[in-house]
């Protein structure tokens, strides 16, 4: 199979940084291009980009000249078919529909497009069917290419937890306390004096996205939009001085009774479509289940899989709510961004989109 040429919108940011690691030596896909702001275009990737990554920046890469954010430009300079989306919301909110229209596959991890009603919001090993929304909007909005998203990096590890238990138990209502990284908002984004020595307790727009993105999600697709899951969510969202990794306590109240030893199995068990058709950035488990009771440490268990696993552990019967209480831990940039675009894009190649 001819590999698919792509290229990364905001590539020299946290999330696009990770974009470049995860796509250098990709068996399906072929970096050809890199964007940025107009501080960064003509310059190359190596001058304009702070690597914050242990490993070194790919050699081919660092030769690379920086774009314009511009469908226009990266259509002149480039061959490209499909742009990974690592752009500020407010920019991805202009840019995202200029490269759609203009013909291109976008899979975008920002979160401007997410809660359009015909646009997909997917995660492979739980919803992929709902991929079917490209069709709507394409018709809709008569775009050449498309948009496809994935959620929030807080929300995708959660409704990685929640679907094998939706499946088993049925889920009336959760409540969810998060414990998140730095990373997660950005190079620039917290000041080290604010968040040393501190524990910060408000993540601007993150509550909101947690309670509305996790319905759609464990929604059903029918016919052209999404039947939101008939379950109640409520975040609480805090930042934390850890690098990487965001850590989640999760308090589930089921509708059938959840034994804690059996439900540790029932996630432990879960496969989904990347799994089954072998798709190369798919974790071999979703969801890896620690037993220890002081696990699981998002310093441990962020990098499981190559950050593409939620490692879940303390498992406990939950008295208040009547169901179960757990902890997660999930790589924010990993799983949580650039890894959840990368899955999304095997499947549209899998699902014949591209
Ligand atoms: N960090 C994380 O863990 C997660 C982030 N996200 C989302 O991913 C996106 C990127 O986040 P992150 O990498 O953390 O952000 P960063 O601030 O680290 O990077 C932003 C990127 O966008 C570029 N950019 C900024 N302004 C413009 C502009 N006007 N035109 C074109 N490009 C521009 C920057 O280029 P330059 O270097 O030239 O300034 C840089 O490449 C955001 O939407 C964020 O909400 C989602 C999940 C998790
Ligand atoms: N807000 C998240 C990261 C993020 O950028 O989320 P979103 O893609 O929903 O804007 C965090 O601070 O950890």
């Amino acid at each position: 199979m001819a590999k698919v040429r792509v290229g990364v919108l905001g590539a020299t940011g946290i999330v696009g940084q990770r974009f470049i690691s995860l796509l250098a030596d990709h068996p399906w896909f072929e970096l050809e291009a890199v964007t940025a702001s107009p501080r960064s275009a003509g310059k190359t990737y190596a001058e304009a980009a702070k690597w914050y990554l242990e490993e070194p920046m790919p050699e081919d890469v660092a030769e690379l000249t920086v774009l314009e954010t511009d469908p226009k430009e990266v259509e002149r300079e480039a061959d490209v078919d499909l742009v990974f989306s690592a752009l500020p919301s407010d920019v991805a909110r202009d840019v995202e529909p200029a490269f759609a229209e203009a013909g291109f596959a976008v899979a975008s991890n920002a979160s401007a497009y997410r809660m359009e009603e015909d646009v997909p919001l997917v995660v492979p090993e739980v919803n992929p069917d709902h991929l079917g929304l490209i069709d709507v909007q394409r018709d809709e909005r008569d775009w050449d290419g498309f948009i496809v998203t994935n959620p929030n990096c807080s929300t995708i590890q959660m409704v990685l937890t929640l679907k094998p238990l939706m499946d088993e138990y049925g889920i009336e209502s959760v409540v969810v306390s998060t414990m998140q990284a730095v990373s997660g908002a950005g190079y620039a984004g917290v000041p080290s004096m604010a968040i040393i020595d501190n524990v910060i307790p408000y993540i601007e727009g993150e509550e909101e996205k947690m309670e509305t993105e996790t319905l759609k999600i464990l929604g059903e697709l029918d016919g052209d939009r999404v039947e939101f899951a008939d379950v109640k969510v409520s975040a609480s969202c805090h930042r934390v001085p850890v690098l990487d990794g965001h850590t989640e306590a999760i308090f589930v109240a089921t509708e059938k009774e959840a034994d804690p030893e059996e439900a540790a199995e029932v996630l432990a068990g879960f496969r989904g479509v990347p799994q089954e058709k072998g798709l190369p950035s798919a974790p071999e488990r979703p969801v890896v289940v620690r037993e220890e009771e002081d696990r699981p440490q998002p310093r441990f268990d962020r990098d499981v899989d190559g950050g593409m696993a939620v490692v879940v552990g303390r498992i406990r019967k939950d008295p208040v709510f009547g169901g179960l209480k757990y902890v997660c831990v999930g790589h924010n940039a990993v799983r949580g961004a650039a890894g959840a675009s990368v899955l999304n894009a095997e499947l549209l190649v899998e699902e014949g989109y591209l």
